[in-house]
């Protein structure tokens, strides 16, 4: 079970004009400001759901995703993740979550993909046949035999995503945090994709939160959808809900957005 109540996160970022004397003026008097990243953000997700955090860019999704992982304290509020709090329990909180950021490898570059899973294995303690059960599953499910011995950055973007998401299960994490899954990749790498997290949830009943600007993705795999936008939750329903805005599933969104003013 995920929740989070009333949760509040903002960055400081240093403000600067541009030219040398901006520049010159920053090294003796820092002006900063406040992003309001997620402003009192409440919603609960039950074992076993699939669901799609959506929202336009910066509405806080991916600052969502680093709070539930344990990367990033927010400023107030409560979140359990499973009965922890992530950012408090961090080693403890890592084996219950698999996590995967489209745009960022946790895969080592240069070494072949299976050195990368035998590290992981060592990072996660995953005890030799419970590994070996995880990596013969993954492998076929994902259809990764050929890519195991090449190193990570010779493999195709579609290739390393696959590879990814078989990284983030190999602990067989009970929750899985998808952060655009399916950036870049062709429509049969997609297919394959969805097909595969929707599999692991009917097998292992695995939690799946997944962000995406992707509407198939979300007609695919998610069931409930939470809209999120400038920081707030504007919406939690279903997606036969926010259907009710009109049939072709982009559309629908984009007229939530603009009628959010998001
Ligand atoms: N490390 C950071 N420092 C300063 N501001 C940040 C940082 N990370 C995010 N922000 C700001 O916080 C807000 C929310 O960002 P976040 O990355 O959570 O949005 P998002 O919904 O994931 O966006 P996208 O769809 O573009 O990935 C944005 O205004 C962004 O500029």
């Amino acid at each position: 079970m995920i929740t989070m109540e009333h949760v509040c996160k903002s960055y400081k970022i240093a403000k600067r004009d541009a030219g040398i004397k901006a520049a010159l003026k920053s090294l003796f008097y820092r002006e900063y400001e406040s992003i309001h990243a997620l402003n009192d953000v409440t919603f609960t997700i039950g074992d076993g759901e699939m669901v799609g955090y959506i929202g336009p860019n910066g509405a806080g999704k991916s600052s969502t995703i680093k709070i539930l992982s344990g990367i990033l304290t927010p400023d107030s509020g409560t979140v359990l993740v499973n009965g922890r709090i992530p950012y408090k329990d961090r080693i403890r909180h890592v084996r219950d979550i698999g996590v995967v950021f489209g745009q960022r490898s946790q895969l080592w570059w240069d070494v072949p993909v299976i050195d990368s899973f035998e590290l992981l294995k060592d990072i996660y303690t995953i005890p030799e046949p419970q590994y070996r059960q995880s990596l013969e599953e993954l492998t076929e499910l994902l259809n990764l035999k050929e890519l195991l011995r090449s190193p990570t950055r010779q493999l195709s973007l579609g290739q390393r995503m696959r590879c990814e998401i078989a990284a983030s299960l190999l602990h067989r994490p009970r929750i899985l945090f998808l952060d655009e899954p399916t950036i870049g990749l062709d429509a049969v790498s997609k297919l394959a994709v969805r097909n595969f997290i929707i599999r692991q949830n009917n097998i292992h009943k695995t939690t799946v939160i997944l962000t995406t600007h992707d509407m198939q993705d979300i007609e695919a795999l998610a069931s409930r959808i939470i809209l999120i936008g400038k920081g707030q939750v504007l919406l939690d329903g279903t997606l036969d809900d926010i259907r009710k805005g009109g049939s072709n599933i982009d559309e629908t969104v984009a007229k939530l957005y603009r009628t959010y003013e998001i």
